[in-house]
């Protein structure tokens, strides 16, 4: 355990006496494979894997390949994705999680391979397919890239151009880009070092047009010249990221076996007849999207420790850092003296331990649909939620750390400046945040509308089926309890779904009937009803752990119980439409703007214990997390 003692000082809100145990609180937020993480957390204090922010473009891929490669050595990656099995799952995701403290390229670059290319072979190929690829992905004997975006086609996944024609007479399917829109764009791995893409093209057999569906395409020879028909480009140097290669790709009538099109649920036979196990081309489409999914699991996990890893250092640097004395020639106070500094780092510290725990929920969510081979309503709904929501916090909670260290927060070397930078494409990749959210939105309509269909009552397995039962006003707002929290957020997300649905059936009528552009004029609503929804849903989720957490270790789960609080609270303070929309009394808004910094203060008394129990060693963190002024020493200039 990472033991670490700030300057402790009187002018601090005093620690209680039995404060949470930093090692209970790190096995309850990591309780699986902790020697591995230890391992991995050792292995990352070799000089390879010293932070560098001084290099260029060239020099970061080179850099973020060769520690692949060292990892490779140590056998890090053994027993993960080869398993093909959730606990190989979760040990690639403790490392991913590991890695992702040190270098966002690092797990982009790994996370296309292993986690885009490799969970689309496992959940389209057949079991011939996955036994062939996964092994050499895991031995990296194959190192592949993920091919679906487009220049003409993101977010509009089901608008892309590429054609993959099959001819019966050669048995094989052509691959190719019509025009300049149909040519691959973003795609991580292409430009330099991928040996093979899964490519996501418009299978047309005999001039039908049976939708997406998804080929393995080598780009690369094993001396690295690149496959005849195929031109690569290099997307450039990114705002951040620059340890991966995103390429630009263009199919010139490349031809591929018939063997090669993934065949686990469609298939084409010799003659070029169709088969699927899934008729309904809808169904199929979002079954070939599937890995997108786990791409969002892994983001919304991976924003969290990101955004832990940021205020840490800046926690830490607030005990240090000191600024003005309460009188003359007295000792200046420690920056967290401050309730201003209080406030900025104790709610995303809370925040990040709330949204921690449920990112660790949808994991294991993600590992039984796994296992089942079929993901819930309700696991790709909160999949999408949480990727919006987590990153946007984590960015939110970078700048707060950021300007909470003032000057220092800006230096390169203290981390969190180029840290925000190379994150912040984690808004939009694998779906654009506002996109994820509309999609929760939209589902909430659709379950809206079957329940007015049912006299209003939302069906047992509905994702909405909370809203049956609302409970009246409950629990104390004084003592922001579970019980307030759950019936206040509960009526919020009636309130917002109701309006959503209310709203869309009288633009559906203005607009004529076209859902379209009803939709359109229902955005901000959808979105509302979105986050009202997600916060629900965190809230239950997190309470769940905090129980749990009690039979573990009291002190730890008081703690948790306290994030909660101040997470709930905050929550509810930054959102007019608590009051507009009469879930809380003027009166209940008054005790909780003052519950919100009674809770920063009792936060900040136990914030040493909580940044130690997120446990990330000093290698990893920055030199103003450690002594700023050693650092700064004549010496060191
Ligand atoms: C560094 C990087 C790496 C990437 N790696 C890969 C990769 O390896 N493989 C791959 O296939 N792709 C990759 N991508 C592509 C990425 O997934 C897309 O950029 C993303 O899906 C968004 O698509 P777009 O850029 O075309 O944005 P657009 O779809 O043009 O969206 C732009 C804006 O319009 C809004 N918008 C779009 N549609 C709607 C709508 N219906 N309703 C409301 N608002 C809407 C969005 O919210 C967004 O704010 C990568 C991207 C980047 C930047």
């Amino acid at each position: 355990m990472v033991q670490w003692t700030p300057n402790t000082d009187t002018d601090l809100p005093s620690c209680p006496s039995s404060p949470p145990s930093p090692d209970a609180l790190n096995k309850l937020l990591f309780p699986t494979n902790r020697e591995l993480r230890e391992k991995l957390f050792d292995l990352l204090k070799e000089p390879l894997f010293r932070r560098r922010t001084d290099i260029s473009v060239r020099q970061h891929r080179e850099l973020t390949t060769a520690r692949i490669k060292r990892l490779h050595q140590e056998g890090v990656f053994r027993n993960t994705i080869a398993l093909q099995k959730p606990e190989g799952s979760r040990r690639y995701d403790n490392v991913i999680a590991v890695l992702t403290l040190l270098d966002h390229s690092l797990e982009v670059k790994l996370g296309v391979s292993f986690g885009l290319f490799g969970a689309t072979v496992h959940k389209l190929g057949s079991k011939q397919q996955r036994d062939f690829w996964i092994p050499r992905l895991e031995n990296f004997e194959a190192f592949g890239c993920f091919a679906l975006t487009e220049l003409g086609h993101g977010s509009n996944v089901r608008g892309i151009e590429t054609r993959a024609t099959y001819l019966p007479e050669t048995r094989q399917f052509e691959i190719h880009t019509p025009n300049e829109t149909a040519q691959k764009y973003w795609i991580g791995g292409a430009a330099d070092s991928a040996t093979h893409s899964v490519v996501f093209a418009k299978l047309t057999i005999r001039g039908i047009d049976y939708g997406i569906h998804v080929f393995i395409v080598r780009l690369r020879r094993p001396d690295g010249t690149i496959e005849p028909g195929i031109r690569i480009a290099d997307c450039g140097e990114k705002a951040g990221l620059n340890g991966v290669d995103n390429g630009r790709i263009w199919f010139t009538h490349v031809r591929i076996p018939r063997e090669d099109m993934l065949s686990g649920l469609s298939q084409v036979a010799p003659d070029g007849t169709y088969s699927s196990s899934i008729p309904s081309a809808n169904a199929r489409f979002g079954v070939m999207l599937a890995a997108l999914t786990g791409g969002r699991v892994g983001i919304a996990s991976n924003a969290i420790g990101t955004a832990m890893l940021g205020l840490t250092i800046a926690i830490r640097y607030s005990f240090q850092r000191r600024a003005f004395a309460p009188s003359e020639g007295s000792l200046e106070v420690p920056l967290l003296f401050y309730t201003s500094q209080q406030r900025q780092l104790m709610i995303p510290l809370a925040t990040s331990f709330v949204y921690g725990f449920c990112a660790r929920d949808l994991s294991d969510d993600w590992y039984r649909a796994i296992e089942s081979g079929s993901v819930s309503k309700r696991t790709h709904v909160v999949s999408a939620g949480y990727k919006a929501l987590f990153t946007w916090f984590m960015q939110d909670a970078l700048q707060a750390a950021r300007e909470a260290c003032g000057g220092q927060g800006y230096k390169s070397d203290n981390v969190i400046a180029p840290l925000k930078a190379d994150r912040d494409v984690m808004l939009t990749f694998e779906g654009a945040n506002t996109v994820m959210m509309l999609q929760v939105g939209k589902t909430l309509l659709a379950e809206f509308g079957s329940a007015t269909r049912n006299s209003g009552r939302y069906d047992e397995n509905s994702i909405l089926s909370a809203l049956n039962a609302i409970p009246r006003k409950s629990g104390s707002t004084k003592q922001l309890d579970s019980a307030f929290f759950r019936s206040t957020f509960l009526r919020l997300e009636k309130e917002q779904v109701v309006a959503l649905g209310n709203q869309y059936s009288k633009a559906l009528k203005k607009r004529g009937g076209s859902e379209f552009h009803a939709w359109n004029d229902c955005l901000e609503q959808a979105e509302k009803a979105a986050r009202a929804h997600m916060c629900r849903v965190i809230h239950e989720t997190f309470e769940c752990h905090v129980k749990k957490a009690y039979e573990i270790d009291e002190h730890s789960a008081d703690a948790l119980g306290l994030c909660g609080q101040l997470w709930g609270a905050n929550s509810i303070q930054q959102n007019a439409d608590f009051l507009r929309l009469r879930c809380i009394s003027i009166n209940d808004a008054t005790v909780i703007a003052g519950g919100v910094g009674d809770l920063c203060e009792k936060m900040t008394a136990i914030a040493k214990h909580l940044v130690e129990g997120i446990g990330i060693p000093q290698h990893l963190l920055a030199p103003i997390a450690v002594n700023y002024v050693k650092h700064n020493s004549r010496a060191r200039l």
